[in-house]
């Protein structure tokens, strides 16, 4: 009876076929949907559900197609305080990741300033399949679902933390298919908003963005508090804005200090990850929505080795 299944295992698609039972006329296919976003599920379905109809003995197909979760992680971007490139360190964090073959997401969660689909370059407006948003892809092959798709400009800084967390959840729950890396940019600081988001959000780690400044510094140690009230372990600190080098002499200077969150990593006990110097074409680039993390050049290697330092942190929570 199998006998007139045996198309089925030259399909292109028979990799993905887990079983089939030919019983009384009704064919019965379990599939393996691993790793795969709702769009493609629903394009194997079609395609396997109109070769095997044709099939003698066949008259209806039923699909069951499995889905294992895949090992996603993530990440919380958190600082204690606004404007010191928590939101540019994400975009090209992500972008890195990307271009090392990492499939990776943000999710914007910053409801007082929601700069991904800009950084990104990912304005798009999400669709929503079974009320499940799809994440918009960016140039440099980031997925994004922010904050700032789904409402006007400016208008989700007045929410109180219980809109906040909805509406975070209908992020964090989009159809992030087979995404591996998930960064939550959070909104600075460290209120009652961010900790609920970070409750809801259940990371497996967080990263905290710092400048050199000792009053940023001081605002650093708040957002890695708030991460460990929560269980939420700290994979590291990153110093953003370290260090200048003039582009017209080349003489470097270090307008907001030097080695400070360094030093208070490891006064704190959390790793160092790394840090990036104050750059007007990062920011020009950035602010552009063209992540210089995408290209080589200097910007393009301090990013991915971040982003080495980043999925190695990962791994050792992991054990
Ligand atoms: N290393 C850098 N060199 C130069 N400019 C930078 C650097 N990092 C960030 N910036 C610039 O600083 C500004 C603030 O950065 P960003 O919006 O990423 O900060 P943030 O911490 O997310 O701020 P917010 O509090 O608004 O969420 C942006 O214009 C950005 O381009």
């Amino acid at each position: 009876m199998t006998d007139s299944l045996q198309p089925l295992e030259s399909h292109p698609d028979a990799a993905r076929i887990r079983a089939k039972v030919l019983r009384e006329g009704r064919l019965h296919l379990i599939l393996d949907g691993e790793g795969l976003a709702r769009d493609e599920r629903d394009a194997l379905e079609a395609r396997l559900t109109e070769a095997a109809r044709v099939l003698d003995g066949v008259e209806a197909v039923e699909i069951a197609i499995s889905a294992p979760k895949v090992h996603r992680k993530l990440v919380a971007i958190g600082s204690g305080k606004g404007g010191v490139g928590k939101s540019t360190m994400t975009a090209n964090l992500a972008a890195a990741l990307a271009k090392k073959g990492v499939k990776v997401g943000v999710i914007d969660a910053d409801i007082y300033g929601p700069s991904q689909p800009t950084l990104l370059n990912a304005h798009a407006k999400p669709e929503a399949r079974d009320k499940q948003l799809i994440p918009v892809t960016s140039p440099s092959g980031v997925k994004l679902l922010s904050v700032g798709q789904l409402v006007e400009a400016g208008t989700a800084l007045a929410w109180r933390g219980p809109m906040a967390s909805g509406a975070l959840n209908q992020l964090v729950e989009g159809d992030w298919g087979d995404t591996e890396v998930l960064l939550v940019d959070l909104p600075p600081g460290t209120g009652d908003v961010q900790l609920s988001l970070v409750q809801k959000a259940k990371p497996a780690g967080a990263l905290v963005i710092s400048t050199p400044q000792d009053l940023s510094l001081i605002d650093a140690t708040r957002a890695i508090d708030l991460f460990e009230k929560v269980g939420v372990p700290v994979l590291g600190l990153v110093e953003n804005m370290a260090g200048y080098r003039c582009p017209h002499c080349g003489e470097e200077s270090d307008p907001f200090g030097s080695g400070g969150a360094q030093a208070s990593a490891k006064e704190l006990g959390v790793p160092f990850l790394g840090r990036l110097p104050l750059s007007a074409s990062l920011r020009e680039a950035s602010d552009a929505g063209r992540p210089p993390a995408s290209e080589d050049g200097p910007a393009g290697d301090a990013f991915a080795t971040l982003a080495d330092a980043l999925m190695s942190q990962l791994e050792t929570i992991a054990r």
